[in-house]
């Protein structure tokens, strides 16, 4: 994925300012910033829900400007706010995803069972979703979000109210994912601790990027000592 000067203002506020970047395959990303950054404003527009005031993203060799549905049929995506039906069990949830994806029903089911059994929710494939814990439905969106087998995962917070072993799971399960399909994470934070294991950390701070390298890196650009410090420091 590559972003090319990307720009989004609301009113006279800049929440993106000519952000330029290049998400290579194979790479877990974290992107931290301190609240109001432009974090969620960057997965907005790189979901396609707004539109950029400026510069380009170009997903899998898709402009997502001018060919918006090739390239967002590379993209999965966790939202910061839960987005599965309550209502419905859990493989109803997934199947509609499926569909929307186009995916055979056979490879759907295959790819249901296993991501569900790769994080521990098997056993939740018939019930409802309001019957999940809240560990479990952000898992079943991790599902949901690679069903398709995006070239691209992006994920707002995902780990925002969870506890430290649904936080263990789903990073593990997106790790291994990254290793298996060489896909590219971008995960939203502004927890210096999951920063600290990702491959590589990207700095945003008032829609520009501060500092963008492995964490020790970070750590070095932002004037350390540790990453937590040189972070607080540099966005304060
Ligand atoms: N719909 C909107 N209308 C006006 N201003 C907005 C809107 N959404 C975001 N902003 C502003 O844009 C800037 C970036 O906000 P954004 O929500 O993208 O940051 P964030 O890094 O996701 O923050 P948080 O960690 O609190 O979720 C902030 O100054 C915010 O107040």
């Amino acid at each position: 994925m590559q972003l090319q000067g990307l720009v989004k203002r609301y009113g006279a506020r800049t929440a993106l300012d000519g952000l330029t970047l290049g998400l290579p395959a194979g790479q877990c990303v974290a992107l931290l910033g301190p609240n109001g950054a432009g974090k969620s404003t960057l997965f907005q527009v790189l979901t396609g829900l707004f539109v950029a005031d400026a510069g380009e993203v170009e997903v899998a060799g898709h402009c997502l400007r001018r060919h918006a549905v090739r390239a967002l049929a590379h993209i999965g995506v966790v939202f910061q706010q839960m987005s599965l039906d309550l209502d419905l069990t859990v493989r109803r949830n997934l199947q509609f995803h499926a569909d929307l994806h186009g995916l055979p029903r056979a490879l759907a089911a295959e790819r249901m069972a296993q991501g569900c059994a790769a994080l521990g929710t098997a056993p939740d494939l018939d019930r409802t979703v309001r019957e999940l814990s809240g560990g479990n439905r952000r898992k079943v969106e991790l599902v949901r979000a690679l069903l398709h087998h995006p070239a691209v995962l992006l994920m707002d917070e995902p780990t925002v109210g969870l506890d430290p072993r649904s936080r263990r799971d789903l990073l593990a399960a997106v790790r291994a994912d990254v290793q298996t399909r060489g896909s590219t994470v971008l995960w939203a934070t502004h927890l210096v601790e999951e920063a600290e294991a990702a491959d590589r950390v990207l700095v945003l701070h008032r829609g520009r990027l501060l500092a963008d390298g492995s964490p020790a890196a970070v750590s070095a650009q932002l004037g350390g000592p540790d990453l937590e410090s040189g972070f607080i420091a540099a966005t304060t």
